[in-house]
């Protein structure tokens, strides 16, 4: 086998980016500015750190957008990127989990949220190696919820875990999680430092908080 440049498993990255921002307001979030930059694109420059293959889902309606807040990137001439639109809008992150997935030609690729700035390329990338030989590892924090937006997933299975949940009754994500061989990691097992990994910008004041913190 002949390791990556960082010794770890290789793994893609899929964005998501389908849902409506009904707490933001009317503007999208995804390409909102925080701190001189549109989201997604904190999010896709930090990726790039450890993936070479980027999917973005999101709804038909937000490619071009999207398109143009990603472009020109500096400094990402060897990360491909791909969009995955959503076949059927408005199933929420399991729609869009599964849509980005099947787009995923890597068997192992991180999930994470267009909304997570402060994601962690290395954090990531332990997840990927805790995941290796499973279906995927998803951070289990203090307070019991899990955080299966900033998580790394073999993709198929997940991807099918995500339909059958869609065609059940209870359409929530654990439902996934449950039916894949799913590594749960508790918080405090964690060995990469989680810092605001997990924090996701829901509203205009949680958005002006994180540039606060970004350009102080
Ligand atoms: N493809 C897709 N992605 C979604 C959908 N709903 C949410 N997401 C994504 O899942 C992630 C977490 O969702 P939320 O924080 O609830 O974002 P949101 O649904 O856009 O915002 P709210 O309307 O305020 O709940 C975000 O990256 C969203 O873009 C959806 O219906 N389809
Ligand atoms: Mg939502």
């Amino acid at each position: 086998m002949t390791p990556t440049p960082r010794d770890q498993p290789s793994f893609s990255a899929v964005i998501l980016a389908g849902g409506y921002a009904t707490r933001f307001g009317d503007d999208d979030k995804a390409v909102a500015d925080l701190a001189g930059k549109p989201m997604i694109r904190h999010v896709v420059e930090r990726l790039s750190e450890s993936v070479d293959t980027i999917v973005v889902n999101c709804r038909a309606e937000q490619q071009s957008p999207i398109e143009s807040a990603l472009e020109p990137l500096s400094g990402d001439s060897t990360v491909t990127r791909e969009f995955a639109i959503d076949p059927i809008p408005d199933l929420g992150p399991v729609g869009g989990i599964k849509t980005g997935l099947e787009a995923v030609s890597n068997e192992y690729a991180a999930v994470v949220a267009c909304d997570m700035p402060f994601c962690s390329p290395p954090l990531l990338e332990e997840l990927a190696a805790r995941a290796a030989g499973h279906d995927g590892a998803v951070v289990r924090l203090e307070d019991g919820w899990y955080q299966p937006t900033h998580a790394v997933y073999r993709a198929q299975p997940m991807a099918a875990a995500c339909g059958a949940v869609l065609e059940s009754d209870d359409k929530r994500i654990v439902r996934a999680l449950e039916a894949i061989d799913c590594v749960v990691v508790e918080e405090n097992d964690l060995e990469t430092p989680v810092g605001s990994a997990f924090e996701s910008i829901d509203t205009k004041e949680a958005l002006l908080e994180a540039e606060r913190r970004l350009t102080r």
